[in-house]
């Protein structure tokens, strides 16, 4: 992780977060953005806490899930807008450790080799793209809405743009931006920017049961199967077959592989070690 090293993340437990809450229950870390009365408008501050709540969850080894949800009616309404403009509207968090470098949202997820879902029950806008495509799943609820108004304050979805074209075709990517208008949950399932929609009152337990099936699987075999993903993108296409095979062969020397095979003949569920 870029942003944040492991002795970082030492100090989590003694980081007072401003903006957000975090609870470690089993193997399951779940983030809440947390400032509904600005609808989870993010200041950089904010943005820095998510991002040291993620860096937490990409050392942790107990953990091997995490879910971003958000408190109050909206999931998130993008970036701040008065902090682009009044610099006091930015207070600091002396509580958080000193990132490395400029810390950026969708990187932060995108470097975080842990599954992660997005529970989004409120509309999505802008900025809050960034977390919703940063996440491997999104559930939704039906009255969730989803978009992408910066063309209607004067600016463009620059860094969401990247993030969304990973996820959608670049034709929809662009549509959504040069529109800015709403897009209901049932049209973003359609061109897979939501994973599935489930009623609002089912959405806690279909998420939570999403997370113990992912938590079920082999977390080593995931996170070196995520981080392969990612390290593939930046090889040629000669070099992939070598990479993806040594990336393989490593994979079968741990403890977890032999217990994923002896659990099966021993027709019992398996023992991770994440070794
Ligand atoms: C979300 C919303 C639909 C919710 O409506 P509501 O009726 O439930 O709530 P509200 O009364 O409009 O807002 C409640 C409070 O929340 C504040 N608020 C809502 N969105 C905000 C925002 N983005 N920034 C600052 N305050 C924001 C409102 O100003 C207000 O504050 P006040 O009580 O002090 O008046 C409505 O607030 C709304 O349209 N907000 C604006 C959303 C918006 O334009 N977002 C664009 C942000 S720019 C952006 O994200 C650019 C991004 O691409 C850049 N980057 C990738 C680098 C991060």
């Amino acid at each position: 992780m870029q942003f944040y090293s492991k002795e970082d993340i030492q100090a989590f437990d003694t980081v007072r977060f401003m903006y957000i809450q975090t609870t470690l229950t089993g193997h399951i870390f779940t983030i809440t953005l947390n400032r509904p009365e600005k609808r989870n408008a993010f200041t950089p501050t904010m943005a820095e806490e998510i991002i040291y709540a993620i860096a937490y969850a990409h050392y942790n080894p107990e953990v091997r899930c995490v879910i971003v949800q958000a408190a109050g009616p909206v999931f998130c309404a993008g970036a701040d807008l008065n902090a682009f403009h009044d610099s006091s509207a930015n207070q600091t968090n002396d509580t958080l450790p000193q990132s490395r470098e400029e810390a950026r949202l969708g990187d932060a997820f995108e470097q975080l080799l842990k599954p992660s879902i997005a529970k989004v029950e409120g509309p999505v806008l802008a900025g809050g793209f960034l977390i919703i495509c940063g996440c491997n799943f999104v559930v939704s609820t039906p009255n969730a809405n989803f978009s992408l108004p910066e063309v209607k304050r004067g600016i463009w979805p620059m860094q969401v743009m990247a993030s969304l074209s990973k996820v959608v075709s670049d034709r929809k990517a662009l549509e959504m931006a040069i529109s800015g208008r709403n897009y209901t949950a049932k049209e973003v399932l359609d061109f897979g920017l939501v994973t599935f929609i489930v009623e609002k009152e089912s959405i806690h337990s279909e998420v939570d049961k999403l997370a113990d099936m992912i938590c079920e699987n082999a977390p080593l075999a995931i996170t070196a199967g995520m981080s392969a993903f990612q390290q593939i993108k930046n090889l040629a296409e000669h070099e992939q077959h070598a990479f993806l095979k040594a990336q393989l062969d490593h994979l079968l020397q741990s403890e977890d592989a032999k217990e994923g095979v002896l659990a099966f003949k021993e027709k019992r569920n398996p023992d991770w070690k994440n070794k």
